[in-house]
């Protein structure tokens, strides 16, 4: 209370009249010098007050609350960068059509030989096309955070036809146009890329490799050669006969040739890159229910896992039976733990309507519980009504419902009533949805009682879970389910 009075009077002190800086610091001439002057002075009395209570200054660009926080959960699924393809190299220009005498290096004293021989010129070099700048779908890649560090990817330029103008390129000549490697930026499966500002989708990648060429590089300038030196006389003499008519000469000069040994440039262009995660099974949950330790038991990811809420803020993904003997020829199925749902996630509570959007992609659903919590039934209620409130097609997509931690007494002993309970929670739904006429939320194809600890329980999920993609055919896994561009080239996000 005394810290703020004593702040209060400096600050009174500083910005009346009587304070000798302010006063001088106010010319009667310049209202705008003056201004200035006054907010600097007002900004200065603040520092006064604060350094006086001990108050470090807070940047205005981060909120107070989330100065030194972690930001990468909002990063991670949005980057916006510019490229920048690389110009075509210059054509050489070959001064005359004649060749040149050059030294015989075979020749030897007494042999038949001449000294000089005469090297005819070759066809003018052409130019190296400009480097493209490629977008790549990189299973190794996850997020798109690497992007926020660098946000300028420029493309080399081609190299010049000819080796003698300064081209760091290839010194072979007359070899056809020489190409400049791409610049390949790495982006995760699942990006979706936008040009920047009209919102034009230019495409996505959703398969391994699979590339997007965002920006062409610009053409190689041609090999030319100058006209003959007899087009030269012609004009000259056409110079002189004018002149002696006394009529005035227009000397045209032809340079047009030179221009085709100009490269075209390359283009620049701003992206604007988001991702939605390509999985097949999205594992959904309210927090601490084990959703990251269920993940890295079915599979060799190794979430981190706390006994603490929004433990994960990023999704991470887990191939199930990666490195076994391969299983057919299906692909093993891929699965993603979101961070935790809360009630009110649907309206953006918590981390909420960030994650929900990754289930986009997703075929199924695998529903972790927490067996030993308060109300297991509840808690599956709640995320099933915020499934169907952000996008009720999520509740239509088959799901699984784990009922994790079953190693701990109070869960195993209640084990029927929770099946049961659930069960009765998810009527409850179809006839509500029912009742409103809106589409049904799918019951759950299995209810399975797991441990993520003692292993309880696992090999029949990951069987449930292999059936579940099964289940959903393999032909409507192919490109336009998994595209959010739609067939009129808009955006279904
Ligand atoms: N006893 C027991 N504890 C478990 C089991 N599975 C997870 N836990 C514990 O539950 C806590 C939360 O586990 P996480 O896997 O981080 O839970 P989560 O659902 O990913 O949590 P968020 O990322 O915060 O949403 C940790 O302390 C785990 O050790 C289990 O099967 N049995
Ligand atoms: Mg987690």
């Amino acid at each position: 209370m005394q810290l703020q009075q004593t702040q209060q009077q400096i600050l009174t002190y500083l910005l009346c009249d009587a304070c000798p800086w302010h006063v001088q610091q106010r010319p009667q001439q310049a209202p705008k010098a003056h201004q200035r002057a006054r907010t600097a002075h007002r900004a200065a009395a603040a520092l006064v007050c604060n350094a006086v209570a001990g108050t470090a200054t807070q940047s205005n660009k981060t909120p107070p609350g989330e100065q030194g926080k972690n930001q990468d959960h909002k990063l991670f699924d949005e980057a916006f960068i510019t490229v920048r393809s690389g110009n075509g190299g210059r054509g050489e220009v070959a001064q005359n059509g004649k060749g040149k005498m050059v030294k015989n290096y075979k020749y030897k004293p007494g042999g038949n030989m001449s000294k000089m021989i005469w090297l005819p010129n070759g066809e003018p070099a052409c130019g190296a096309n400009g480097a493209d700048c490629l977008l790549v779908a990189d299973e190794g890649v996850d997020t798109l955070l690497h992007l926020h560090k660098r946000r300028m990817f420029a493309a080399p330029n081609g190299a010049n036809g000819n080796p003698a103008t300064g081209s760091s390129g290839p010194k072979t000549r007359h070899r056809g146009r020489p190409s400049t490697p791409p610049v390949i930026i790495p982006v995760p499966l699942g990006t979706v890329v936008k040009k920047k500002g009209t919102g034009r989708p230019l495409g996505e990648l959703v398969h391994p490799g699979q590339q997007l060429l965002v920006a062409r590089g610009g053409q190689g300038g041609l090999g030319v050669t100058s006209p003959a030196p007899i087009h030269r006389q012609h004009s000259a003499k056409r110079a002189e006969r004018n002149e002696a008519a006394g009529a005035e000469d227009i000397p045209v000069e032809d340079t047009n040739w030179k221009v085709d040994a100009h490269g075209a440039p390359g283009e620049e262009l701003s992206l604007h890159l988001l991702l939605r995660v390509v999985a097949d099974i999205g594992i959904v949950g309210l927090p601490n229910a084990g959703k990251s330790s269920l993940l890295a038991a079915m599979t060799r990811a190794a979430p981190q896992v706390a006994a603490y809420p929004f433990t994960t803020l990023m999704p991470n993904l887990g191939v199930m039976g990666a490195g076994e003997a391969a299983l057919g020829d299906a692909a093993p199925p891929v699965l993603v733990d979101l961070p935790g749902l809360i009630e009110g996630a649907s309206q953006g509570r918590g981390l909420g309507r960030m994650f929900l959007r990754h289930l986009r992609r997703t075929r199924a659903i695998l529903h972790v519980v927490d067996g030993a919590a308060e109300d297991p039934a509840w808690d599956y209620w709640c995320i099933r009504s915020e499934l169907q409130l952000y996008n009720a097609e999520y509740c239509q997509r088959p799901h699984i419902v784990a009922l994790n931690k079953m190693d701990l007494e109070d869960a195993h002993e209640l084990r029927d009533d929770i099946h049961a309970s659930i069960h009765k929670a998810s009527q409850r739904m179809q006839d509500e949805a029912g009742d409103e006429s809106g589409a049904a939320p799918a019951p759950p194809v299995a209810v399975l009682d797991v441990s993520a600890h003692s292993g309880e329980g696992l090999e029949q999920l990951s069987a449930a879970v292999r059936d579940l993609v099964g289940f959903v055919p393999v032909s409507s896994l192919l490109e336009d389910d998994l595209s959010l561009i739609t067939d009129d080239g808009q955006l279904d996000w």
